[in-house]
């Protein structure tokens, strides 16, 4: 039986997060985090009263396996960096992590002879999207990325654009892209950087999570688009990285690395 905690529960993802947790005949939800939580009970979420229920990161004290991680860019340092101070293996979906942090956190996992998962995307079409098109711009160095979200999402570009443009830069030499000379009338008409690439970042109401990346070369273009049209897309790969994740050594960054 694994034994997991999740945090940011009360969120879209944390919610879906439970209940796949619950639905999993070999996890049992031993913990719930959210700072709303604060001063309520198992009854008040309908959970059973042996999953305990925290509104404070430091009074969590239950004895768990994985810490599932779905909160927010600017807490998931420290959440991540507690869940393993008391013997927990993250498993994390937050985004916005820096590459600093990263490694602190792997420091933090070999020193408690641990292991962990973070993973920008856990659905199979983005991670399948990323590779994709990380063996085209081999042939077509000049790529724009846009990503598409809900209006509640906190962060942009998401953190899958980011990988995205990280596995490109593994085989696209960087170098600007668009005239020598242009001017944005319109200041961020161009979107962000990424060593000359740029990323867009749309939030809509009725979108999920959506990408594509267009590349583009003299008289051709190749566009690659995944679509999340409902969370339970990522919950298969949550799933799977509950199971993996006890058999990790290290940090890993990336759900394809555990398929
Ligand atoms: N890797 C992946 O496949 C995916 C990753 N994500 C990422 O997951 C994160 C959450 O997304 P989403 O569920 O849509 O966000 P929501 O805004 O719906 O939920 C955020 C959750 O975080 C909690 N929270 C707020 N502050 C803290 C804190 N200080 N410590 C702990 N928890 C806190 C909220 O609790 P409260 O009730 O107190 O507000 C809430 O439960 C985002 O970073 C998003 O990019 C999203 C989808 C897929
Ligand atoms: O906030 C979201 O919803 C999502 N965030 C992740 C990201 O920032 O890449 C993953 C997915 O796109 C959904």
């Amino acid at each position: 039986m694994i034994k997991v905690v999740v945090a940011g529960f009360t969120g879209e993802m944390g919610q879906n997060t439970v209940k796949m947790v619950q639905n999993t005949s070999d996890f049992e939800l031993v913990g719930v985090f959210a700072p709303s939580a604060k001063g309520k009970s198992a009854a008040d979420y309908d959970l059973p009263e042996t999953t305990s229920v925290y509104g404070e990161l430091q009074a969590i004290d239950c004895e768990a396996d994985v810490w599932i991680d779905f909160t927010l860019p600017d807490f998931v340092y420290q959440n991540v960096a507690y869940a393993i101070e008391q013997g927990m293996r993250p498993v994390v979906g937050t985004t916005g992590l820096t590459a600093e942090q990263i490694t602190k956190l792997n420091e933090l996992i070999q020193t408690n002879g641990l292991g962990g998962l973070i993973a920008p995307n856990f659905g199979m079409s983005a991670v399948l999207l990323m590779k994709f098109a990380r063996e085209a711009a081999a042939y077509f160095p000049d790529a724009e990325i846009i990503e598409m979200h809900h209006p509640n999402k906190k962060d942009a570009p998401s953190g899958t654009a980011i990988k995205t443009a990280e596995m490109i830069s593994q085989v696209r030499q960087p170098h600007t892209q668009g005239a020598e000379q242009e001017k944005e009338t319109l200041p961020g008409s161009r979107g962000g950087d990424y060593e000359g690439m740029k990323i867009h970042s749309v939030r809509l109401p009725g979108y999920v999570a959506h990408e594509q990346v267009l590349f583009g070369a003299p008289g051709e273009a190749l566009t690659i688009r995944q679509d999340s049209f409902d969370r339970q897309s990522f919950m298969t790969g949550v799933r799977l990285a509950v199971k993996e994740v006890m058999n990790l050594t290290e940090l890993t960054v990336g759900l394809e690395n555990i398929l």
